[in-house]
This record gives structure tokens, sequence and C-alpha cells, in this order.
């Protein structure tokens, strides 16, 4: 499939009569749009306007679309294009509400004073109590510092706020967990994690995003040991989760035992890093990495992976190959070779699209819209706040990935994101664990 990150609702004019609306939808067609919804506005007697959403792969390629539709004439007409990414985003995406109904007065002095003293004073005497009386048991804290918002970079934690707001949903929607976006003006190790050691009561869980590499690492190792609830880097953990699922799909598919092939990770930031650890933590006795900084090929070699010279070689010698560079068009189709798995991963532009992929002769392809970390972040985080577990660990995540692999149709390499069959069952395979683990080590 070609990517295609322009969306825009072209507002159509046409004449009353059948036919017309052929003629546009054929008209964007032949300029290579692909149509979304369409929706009737205003039907007269004379003309008839639509909102017509084109999916296009560049700007390029919007403004054929747009020439094509007008060079129709004869009553054809585009008022406007409109941007509707942009315009979902007016306002924000989400927003705090009140559970409670506030209509008497009675209602405000039990949700609000004198009433909720009463609250306090029981929190006061057993704080484990803030548990069932707070919303702190549900909500988690969504922390970036803005060095690598998806693979743009360091562009600042502001600018990084849709995404951000962005997860706050998804967590709504698949796991009815409060998502609180925090964004911090700092990236110093020390500064981010005693903010965060500040904050963290207000909260049930904390989920790094987009934090960049190196300083990632140490920043989620120490709060992981720090702080008693648990912490997890969506980008490093969450991508390996569904990543690995993807590759279990994948060699189910071909009769490839995973174990025995060779992986190939291309590029080892936060992402990549956490991809070879946990295949090599599943088994997989031969994972090979390339990174353009040294440092980064040090670390996979500090876990026991074989880092190579050239992204030619990886290219050459994997049977699976991943991506997670944020650099659009690295792999060249000429690279590929005949049977591969090529999963490039980076948002919003993946390495090489599924569909070159699968023309240069790969036996399976996805990029980051199929095989993305919201196929586990909400799952996990529900089945470790139903467990009342302080961590999440190795076997929580390799039973995540399990779940999401048997959740998958065949011939699929995951499930539908919006399938709520698989953050259910995530989040049942990960309380089982966690609920296994605390019996074996009881908090004290
Ligand atoms: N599909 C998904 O669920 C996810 C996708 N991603 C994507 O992965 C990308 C990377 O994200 P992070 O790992 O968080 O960033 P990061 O900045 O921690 O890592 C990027 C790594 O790629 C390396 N790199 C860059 N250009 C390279 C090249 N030409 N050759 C070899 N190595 C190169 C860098 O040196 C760095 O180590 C982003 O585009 C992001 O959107 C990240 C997390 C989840
Ligand atoms: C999906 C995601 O977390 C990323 O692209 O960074
Ligand atoms: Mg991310």
């Amino acid at each position: 499939m070609t990517v295609r990150n322009i969306i825009r609702t072209i507002i159509v004019e046409t004449p009353s009569k059948p036919g017309n609306l052929g003629k546009v939808t054929t008209a964007i067609g032949k300029a290579g749009g692909d149509i979304g919804d369409i929706t009737t506005i205003k039907i007269g007697p004379l003309s008839t306007v639509r909102d017509i959403t084109v999916h296009c792969e560049s700007t390029e390629q919007l403004d054929a679309v747009i020439e094509s539709i007008q060079s129709l004439e004869n009553g054809i007409y585009v008022h406007a294009v409109s941007d509707d990414v942009l315009r979902a985003h007016e306002g924000g995406k989400i927003r705090m509400v009140s559970r409670m109904d506030i209509r008497s007065l009675s209602d405000l002095r039990r949700v609000y004073t004198p009433g909720v003293a009463d609250v306090c004073r029981v929190i006061q005497e057993d704080p484990e109590k803030a548990r069932y009386y707070t919303s702190i048991g549900n909500t988690v804290a969504i922390v970036t510092d803005g060095t690598a918002i998806l693979g743009l970079g360091n562009i600042g934690s502001v600018a990084g706020m849709p995404v951000m707001e962005g997860k706050a949903a998804l967590f709504d929607r698949f796991a009815g967990i409060s998502g609180i976006p925090i964004l911090l003006n700092t990236s110093d190790p020390d500064e981010v994690v005693s903010t965060i050691k500040h904050i963290h009561q207000g909260f049930g869980g904390i989920l790094l995003e987009d934090i960049g590499s190196p300083h990632c690492f140490e920043i989620e190792e120490r709060l992981k040991e720090e702080l008693p609830i648990p912490v997890m880097h969506d980008d490093q953990h969450g991508t390996a989760v569904v990543t690995l699922a993807a590759v279990i799909s994948a060699c189910r598919s071909t009769d490839v035992n995973l174990k025995d092939a060779v992986v190939g990770q291309i590029g080892l930031g936060a992402a990549g890093l956490a991809i070879c650890r946990m295949f090599m933590a599943y088994g997989v006795k031969e994972m090979c990495g390339v990174d353009r900084q040294e440092a980064a090929l040090e670390r996979l070699k500090s876990y026991g992976g074989t880092p190579l010279h050239s992204m030619e070689e990886l290219m050459e010698r994997c049977d699976i190959v991943i991506a997670t560079t944020g650099v659009p068009g690295l792999i060249k189709p000429e690279m590929i070779r005949k049977g591969q798995v090529i999963l490039a991963l980076s948002n919003p532009k993946p390495e090489i699209t599924p569909e070159e992929a699968v023309k240069a002769g790969a036996a399976f392809a996805a990029d980051g819209r199929s095989v993305n970390n919201v196929l586990g972040f909400p799952g996990i985080f529900r089945g470790v706040l139903n467990a009342g577990a302080t961590q999440i660990s190795h076997p929580m995540l390799v039973a995540a990935a399990q779940a999401i692999a048997d959740c998958t149709t065949p011939g699929e390499l995951v499930p539908h994101p919006l399938d709520p069959k698989v953050h259910v069952e995530v989040a049942r395979a990960v309380e089982s664990v966690a609920e296994r683990e605390m019996e074996l080590e009881p908090s004290i």
C-alpha cells in the first residue's frame, strides 16, 4: 500500500444530475487520489454540494487532483480544500471530564466541600485507600522531553503534544485509562528522574514517550528502580512487543523457525535496541544490527548482539529486517532479498513502503501504521493496573506479544488496532503474569 499522508476534504459543487459525482470521482482517481468518505452537504434543485475526503501521497498529487476536478467544468466547482487532520486538532484531542453528575447542592457537598474532607482523612489514615477513592490507580502520566518525537527528531515537547494527546486518547478508547501528558523542558537525566519522582504519587503508572536515546535508557532504568509504580518507555518495550508479535505471525505463515532465523535491526536507538533485546531474550540466536553511531553498536554488543559494518551487509545476511531509524526511503528496493520479511517501522514515513518492498521480492512487509505500539501499551497498562503490579516485567511483555500474535488472523502480521479483543487479551495476559509474579514475590 502506498503511503498517503496528505488527507484533505475537498468541497465540490456539481449540477444535480446523475453522473456528475461519477465524473468527479473518476477525475480524482485519474490524478492518483484515493477517496475516503463522501458526505452530501446540500442537495438543491440545481446543484449538489459534497465533502469528499481524499488521501494523497504528496502536495503535488493533491494539486493535480484539484486541477483534475476543476478541468471538468460544466458546473463542477471546487469550493474549498480543508485540512481534516489540522481541523480535528482544533482545541486539542482530550479533556478532563467529571464522572459525577453535579445537579444539586447535596451533590456539590458530596463531590466537594465539606464531604470531600472525610475522604481525605480516610486516605490520610490509610494511604492505600487512595487506590479506591481517587482516580490515581487508573491514571498514567505520559511523559516526554520532546527529543525524539516520532521520526521528526528533537522538536521539543510542546510540538510533541499532539502525539501525547493521541496516546491519551488511545489509552481512554482501548483501555479506559486516563492518560495525562506531562511536557518536560529538560532532558537531563537527573532533572527528568527528579521531576518524575516528585510528581509520581498522582499516577498509577508512568509511560515514557518519544524520549531520545541514549538518555532514555538511563532515565527508564533509574525510574524503574526508584519508583513504586510501573514505568515503561513505550518506544522501547511497547514497540518491541508489537514487533515480536508481527514476526511470530510472519514466521508462522512462512514456516520459518524464528529462533533459527537471522534477524537484522537497522537503527539501534530506543526502539531498535529494545527490539534486539526482546528478540534475543525470546531465543533468536543471531541478532545483527547497524547504526550510524558507534556507541549504539557497542550497546548492542554488550547485550550479546552482532554489530555489522553496513546496511548492505545486513540486508544481504538477514532473513528478517526491522528498521527504526526515522529516515524515510533508507532501504532501496534493490537491497531486498527474495523472501525477506521487512518491517520498516519509522513514523510518519517508513524506510521503504510495504508496496515497494513486496514488489522487490519481500515475502511480508509492513510499516509503522500497522506494526505500531498502539497494539501494546493500552493493554499492558490495563493489565498491570488491574493487578496492582509495581513493575512491568519481561515475562509480562512476552505474554503481551504472544497475545497479540494469537489474535492475528492468518495472512495478517498483526490484528487490526480497532479490534477491541486484542486490547482485552493483552490486558488479560499481562494481568495473569503479574498476579503469578506477585504470588511468588509478594511486595511488603
Ligand atoms: N511503529 C512504531 O510503533 C514505532 C515506531 N518508531 C519509529 O522509530 C523511529 C526511531 O525512533 P526511536 O528509536 O525512538 O528514536 P532514536 O532517536 O532513539 O533512534 C534512532 C536511531 O537510528 C539511528 N539512525 C539514524 N539514521 C540512521 C541511518 N541512516 N543508518 C543507521 N542508523 C541510523 C540513530 O543513530 C539512532 O540510534 C522513529 O521514526 C519512530 O517513529 C518508534 C517507536 C514505535
Ligand atoms: C508510534 C510511536 O510511538 C512512534 O512512532 O514514536
Ligand atoms: Mg513514540
